[in-house]
Parts: structure tokens; C-alpha cells; sequence
């Protein structure tokens, strides 16, 4: 695994060729598929549930699937994820009743676990489980759409979430989401990110290597 972790989030994909676009962009250099799940209630948006990940798996994808979940309640969709074969699976604090037992549960099905922070969510979230956790994925943009601008004041909160990663002494990477490019992954990953989910930056081109080497030569500016 790279030290830097670049996830093409298949939303941006076309869906009617899905297991061909996600051969495509690991072969031009993708690290983990990131896998946007919405189901038209904690965000106006409904995409793919895990019947499709398992057709990913099917279809001979081997690389980790890292799956967003956008739904409340989360609980039941963690147990059809772990079936269907996510390797990480993230949620949103306040979409589950019970953030301790959902990431239990998590890691109890063998995926790595993580919490999702919208960009107007305190971080406070993590105080009492930084031991149960593998991930923090920070949004730079309101969740639902790809597409959108990345939220500047998230590079603050990088360096906050950062600190907090490297006081709790734990092996936990650092995510973030939305508005993603090559032009402004450098900056991202000063600020302490170390894995990047993007979506329109990659599926929005013809050439996937190129964007993604793009990246890559940014962030070695980086490290
Ligand atoms: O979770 C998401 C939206 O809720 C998407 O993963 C995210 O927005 C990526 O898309 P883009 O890179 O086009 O901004």
C-alpha cells in the first residue's frame, strides 16, 4: 500500500459499465475503490447498496472497497456490507443510535471502521473510541453530490483531526472527501491527509492515469 492513498469514488462512474470503469482506474494506478452509499434520507441522493458490491467482488475486484455509508440507520446496512465483501466501512456519527456497538460491529466482521464527519460536525465524536477506529473521513463538501467545491475551512480541521490522530497513538488514517483534485491535493495532504476519495476529478476524464500520476507527482511535493 502507498503511504498516500488515492480512492476513486464510483459515483462519478458510469454506473451501465461499472465493473469495467473500476478495472480501469485500478489499472491506471488507483490504491481502494471509495463506494458512496445514499439512501434518499440522511442525504437527498440514492445510489448503490451492497448487491452491488458484491457484484464488484464477482466481477474479480481484489482491492479494498471502502464503503461510505450515507443512511440512517446504519446498523443493518454494516452487516450486509461485511456480507457482501467491504474491506472498510465508515459512517456518520449521528445517523447511528449507538456509535460504539456500529463500530464493534464493524470490526467484529473483519473491515476496518471509521467515522464520517460532515463539514459543520465537531470532532468531539471521536473522544471515546480513537481505540475502536481505523479511519476519520473528513467531507469538504456537504454529502449527497459529486461535483461540488471543496470547502476551504476543512484544511483547519484536517490539522485538528491531525493532532488528534497523533495524541491518541493509534494506527488511524486520515480521509478526506469532496472537491478533491490534482490541482489542490497538495495542500489537502499539508495538511495532514492521507487518503483522498475523489470522484469528478477522475471519472470526469478521458485519460484516468493521467489524472491520477498528476496526483501522485503533486503529493510527491508533499513527502
Ligand atoms: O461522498 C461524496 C458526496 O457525498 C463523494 O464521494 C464526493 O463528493 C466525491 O465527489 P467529487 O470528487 O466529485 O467531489
Amino acid at each position: 500500500m502507498n503511504d498516500f492513498i488515492i480512492a476513486p469514488s464510483i459515483l462519478s462512474a458510469d454506473f451501465a459499465r461499472l465493473g469495467e470503469e473500476v478495472d480501469n482506474v485500478l489499472a491506471a494506478g488507483a490504491d481502494i475503490i471509495h463506494f458512496d452509499v445514499m439512501d434518499n434520507h440522511y442525504v437527498p441522493n440514492l445510489t448503490i447498496g451492497p448487491m452491488v458490491c458484491k457484484a464488484l467482488r464477482k466481477h474479480g475486484v481484489t482491492a479494498d472497497i471502502d464503503v461510505h455509508l450515507m443512511v440512517k440507520p446504519v446498523d443493518r446496512m454494516i452487516g450486509d456490507f461485511i456480507e457482501a465483501g467491504a474491506s472498510i466501512i465508515t459512517f456518520h456519527p449521528e445517523a447511528s443510535e449507538h456509535l460504539d456497538r456500529s463500530l464493534q460491529m464493524i470490526r467484529d466482521g473483519g473491515c476496518k471502521a471509521g467515522l464520517v464527519f460532515n463539514p459543520a460536525t465537531s470532532l468531539e465524536h471521536l473522544k471515546y473510541v480513537m481505540d475502536k477506529i481505523d479511519m476519520v473521513l473528513l467531507m469538504s463538501v456537504n454529502p449527497g453530490f459529486g461535483g461540488q467545491s471543496f470547502i476551504p475551512g476543512t484544511l483547519d480541521k484536517l490539522r485538528e483531526a491531525r493532532a488528534l490522530i497523533e495524541a491518541s497513538g493509534y494506527d488511524i488514517r486520515l480521509e478526506v472527501d469532496g472537491g478533491v483534485s490534482e490541482k489542490n491535493i497538495a495542500d489537502i495532504a499539508r495538511a495532514g491527509a492521507d487518503t483522498f476519495v475523489a470522484g469528478s476529478a477522475i471519472f470526469g476524464k478521458a485519460d484516468y492515469k493521467a489524472v491520477i500520476d498528476a496526483m501522485r507527482k503533486a503529493l510527491a511535493s508533499v513527502r
